[in-house]
């Protein structure tokens, strides 16, 4: 009797599911019944963690509302025939599988789950057409722009696509940080062959954030090759770069030249009702509810970038689940205040150099050692403390304090996450960060 039900089920779900998750759920062979549950049992391990990811939920929701009571779905590994479940069949999903998990792509990043403005439209639509048909038309390509506009969102949802419609195909993912330190183990370990076969076997190669390999002129040398190989096989090649090719330093002309030879597209600051639209999309993502008003006040005062409107949205979204609220006007402008009131970097009050004149004294270091190379690990916590509270309060992207730390923008990020996580670890830090912060303002006043 349950089993009817369950093939009912089994056949909507089917329909439900994702291309290519339905191989997790046919493999499934009904075992038994009880009162109010029912048993499945499968092939393998992988099948049934597969299972449970991606058919469960959506075939325990079917058959409850077919039985109008809840039904236990049990599961079990083996205790039925699989024999129909071919060797080959098994053995290309689990390539498939190992592929999805090495691409390192985030599902959040699709199509879906941009939003485009009239500034970006074209890039969007070229992503969406190389996606479409990668190799073919636009190869290669670059994606650039300032921070936070959507370079990696708009990179991984090429790859995404590529994954879901072409499974086949191998999509590797990396940043330029990553390609290096790949390369750089491959050659400690006398393994360069093994390096090449990971990239030069992609059928998509996506590398975020170029501008890390200035100066990297043996990482640009390899990936020139790699370049080569894959164009030639006419194979797909994305890269994302936080400026133009042109303003890249420390980079072979021939590389430089590789970049720029396909298709170029530049990702500018969505305008206000592309923020509004975001800020909506994002909030109907994380099912809350904000009042038009808000969005409005967040959308027509933050303007540099999507990633602070997230921010600004997170920093709401945690006030009202903390405090058990609704976000009113009056509460975003309090919570925001800081965020919206600092003004552009043009117009600011307070330097860098203020900033790191302070952090020096501070930390009773000379301002050339935070500027300079060292690495110790006083310096070290001091450059870190002086990127982080210069991108805290003022206005300046990190591509410009890494102009003037003579960093580059990873490094820069890096050094700001670092001293965020320390920040919400430790109750010191984040009171010393505090009156180091009252002190750098009231001093540029
Ligand atoms: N047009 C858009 N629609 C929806 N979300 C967006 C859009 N642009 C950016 N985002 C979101 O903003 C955040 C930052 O985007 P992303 O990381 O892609 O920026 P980026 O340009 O690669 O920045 P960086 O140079 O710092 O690496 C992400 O969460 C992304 O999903």
């Amino acid at each position: 009797m349950l089993k009817d039900y369950y093939l009912e089920a089994l056949e909507e779900t089917q329909k439900s599911l994702q291309k290519g998750k339905q191989i997790w759920l046919t493999n499934a062979s009904f075992l038994k019944e009880g009162n109010n549950s029912i048993t499945l049992a499968f092939p393998s391990k992988m099948y049934l963690t597969n299972f449970n990811n991606f058919c469960k939920s959506e075939l325990q929701s079917k058959i409850d509302s077919l039985t109008g009571s809840h039904i236990d779905i049990e599961t079990i590994i083996g205790e039925a025939d699989f024999s129909s479940v071919e060797e080959d069949d098994k053995k290309e999903v689990e390539e498939e599988e190992i592929q999805r998990k090495n691409s390192y792509l985030n599902p959040i990043y699709t199509f879906e789950n941009f939003i485009p403005c009239e500034n970006t439209n074209f890039a969007y639509n070229a992503a969406k057409a190389i996606a479409m048909n990668p190799g073919i038309n636009y190869n290669p390509c670059l994606i650039y722009g300032g921070v936070g506009l959507g370079k990696t969102h708009l990179l991984q949802s090429v790859g995404n696509y590529i994954e879901k419609e072409n499974p086949k195909k191998k999509v590797i993912y990396v940043t330029a940080e990553t390609f290096t330190n790949d390369f750089i183990n491959s050659l400690q370990q006398k393994n360069a062959s093994s390096f090449r076969i990971k990239y030069r076997k992609a059928d998509v190669l996506l590398i975020d954030d170029i501008h890390f390999l200035q100066e990297k002129i043996s990482t640009q040398e390899e990936l020139f090759h790699t370049f080569n190989d894959l164009y030639e096989a006419n194979k797909q090649i994305i890269f994302t770069c936080d400026r133009p090719i042109s303003e890249l330093k420390g980079f072979t002309d021939r590389l430089k030249s590789r970049f720029t030879r396909g298709l170029n597209l530049n990702l500018t600051a969505p305008d206000y009702e592309t923020r509004v639209a975001i800020l909506k999309k994002k909030c109907e993502a994380q099912n809350v509810r904000i009042f038009d008003s808000v969005i409005s006040y967040m959308a027509e005062n933050i303007k540099t970038n999507v990633r602070d409107l997230e921010g600004s949205l997170t920093t709401l979204i945690a006030y009202s689940k903390l405090i058990k609220t609704n976000i009113t006007l009056e509460i975003a402008q309090e919570q925001l205040k800081n965020l919206i009131s600092a003004p552009m970097a043009s117009e600011q009050d307070i330097s860098i150099s203020t900033i790191v004149k302070e952090v020096a004294s501070y930390y009773n270091v000379e301002i050339s050692e935070i500027k300079g190379k060292k690495r110790t690990a006083i310096i070290k916590d001091a450059r870190n403390l002086a990127i982080y509270l210069t991108r805290k309060i003022t206005q300046y992207s990190t591509t410009e304090i890494g102009n003037y730390f003579d960093r580059d923008h990873s490094t820069i990020t890096h050094s700001i996450d670092k001293v965020d996580q320390e920040r919400k670890q430790n109750s010191d830090i984040a009171a010393a960060l505090d009156s180091l912060e009252n002190t750098i303002k009231s001093k540029s006043k």
